[in-house]
């Protein structure tokens, strides 16, 4: 069975679908909006939705070194994204709710007690998407002049991952009594200290929480360098990634199941979901005309902007636009993402400002245009062929996008067995079919 999960980047993940007239780009700040993508989505039986996020303003590189912001560049504004989460566990009932969080600029008390409380709020749906943060201006809102290395930032959030899921185990179950009669509250025997002492963290715990109602929520994962594919695979339920090659695609799923493995781990319990972004219609003419009113929207100056922001100190606008996409200075911040552009440059030969222009589209994810039936077609054969156990749901703009998936696509793939007609349980943890897993203190007390 497939899985879907609806990846939330207000005001669009198309750099100028805020621009069609379809379009709402006040959903980046309206909660009704929120409301209403949620619903679209829940209404689509999507495992979850898929809150991305940043402790800065996107793209405010300070790429012309003067004016940090460009007046026609989206996505800088939108509300925190755990708080979101909170809010829209109470007007949904089935659908997961994933955040990002960062291991760079957080405490592992504060984010295992944050994603325990949305666990609790919303009867077992919570999910958090561990990141090392990948935009530099982060670190300057937390007293640091530069993003902390690639390397530690790894280091770091592998400590950092390892104590929330040790905090996520506190209680065991029953800990909580509340026996009137006795005037017994709690049952000490079955509160656990982490007294952890690492690197980077020093925390003795308990957690002030009782366990989850999926025991711990999700954990997702999107590094898809070395260090990335490590943590992931150590640690992550389900995985995030870039891929539009069928056959990188299929490399990649079969080196991460195979680091899972490395780790004692069940593959099947290490959902890969690729980003996809889908421009449908009921015809082919249809979705290509759609697709070129998105395009008509995009500029050539904002696309190669976002590209910039990827090269380091290559000055990519005193190269000719038509030219092959140079090789890139690995930076500190994004190195998957630079990899992918610089290997599907050279895979399709592609100019400066056409890898330019695919930033610009999809963030750099797959894109697919065409009917339904084509859509799915696609989508069968990457999960049937081994390159992902499902996908990552980008829309150019909201809502408009993702109730043309949920209203044409969806059916598609529910005709053809691919996907579930209802959510069979309650949790994320069932949508998913991952396991339960086991407190290592009642393990050790067994
Ligand atoms: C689908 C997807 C969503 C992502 N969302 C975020 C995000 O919300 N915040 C963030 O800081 N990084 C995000 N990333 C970037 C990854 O967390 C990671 O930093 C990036 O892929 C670089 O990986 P690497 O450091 O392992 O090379 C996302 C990546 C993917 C593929």
């Amino acid at each position: 069975m497939m899985h879907l999960a609806a990846f939330l980047f207000t005001p669009g993940s198309h750099s100028a679908g805020w621009r069609h007239p379809d379009a709402v780009p006040e959903c980046d700040m309206e909660f009704s909006e929120y409301v209403r993508i949620a619903q679209v989505a829940e209404r689509g039986k999507f495992d979850t939705i898929f809150f991305q996020d940043t402790v800065a303003v996107n793209g405010s590189g300070a790429l012309d070194g003067v004016s940090r912001y460009r007046p026609s560049q989206g996505r800088t504004a939108y509300l925190e994204p755990t708080t979101l989460l909170a809010a829209l566990a109470v007007v949904t009932q089935r659908i997961g709710l994933v955040a990002t969080a960062t291991t760079t600029y957080n405490e592992p008390y504060n984010i295992a007690r944050r994603f325990a409380s949305i666990d609790h709020i919303s009867n077992g749906r919570a999910g958090w998407n561990l990141v090392t943060s990948q935009i530099e201006d982060e670190a300057g809102n937390f007293g640091a002049d530069h993003h902390m290395l690639h390397a530690e930032r790894y280091e770091r959030a592998e400590e950092f991952y390892d104590v929330v899921a040790a905090l996520w185990d506190s209680f065991g179950e029953g800990a909580l009594i509340r026996d009137k009669a006795s005037g017994n509250y709690i049952d000490p025997s079955k509160i656990h200290f982490q007294d952890h002492v690492g690197k980077h963290f020093k925390v003795r715990g308990p957690l002030n929480m009782a366990r989850c109602p999926q025991g711990r929520p999700v954990v997702t994962q999107a590094g898809s360098s070395g260090p990335g594919m490590e943590l992931a695979a150590r640690t992550a339920d389900l995985v995030f990634t870039a891929q539009s090659d069928l056959g990188e695609a299929q490399a990649f799923y079969k080196d991460l199941k195979a680091r899972a493995r490395k780790h004692g781990r069940d593959p099947s319990h290490v959902k890969i979901m690729p980003g996809l972004m889908t421009i449908v219609g009921a015809t082919e003419a249809e979705a290509q005309a759609k697709y070129r009113d998105l395009q008509g929207l995009l500029s050539d100056e904002n696309s190669m902007r976002l590209l910039a922001r990827l090269c380091g100190d290559l000055d990519i606008f005193a190269l000719p636009p038509d030219s092959p996409l140079p090789p890139l200075p690995l930076s500190n911040a994004a190195q998957a993402r630079q990899r992918h552009l610089m290997d599907k440059a050279a895979r399709e030969n592609l100019s400066i400002i056409q890898t330019a222009r695919y930033l610009g589209t999809s963030l750099g994810h797959h894109l697919l245009v065409g009917t339904p039936q084509r859509i799915v077609d696609t989508m069968e054969q990457w999960v049937t062929s081994g390159a992902c156990d499902g996908f990552t749901l980008l829309s150019p703009h909201y809502p408009r996008p993702l109730e043309q998936f949920v209203d044409l696509v969806v059916p598609e793939l529910q005709r053809r067995g691919l996907f579930r007609t209802d959510y069979a349980g309650h949790t994320l943890r069932d949508h998913l079919g991952v396991p339960v897993p086991p407190n290592r203190y009642e393990i050790a007390n067994a």
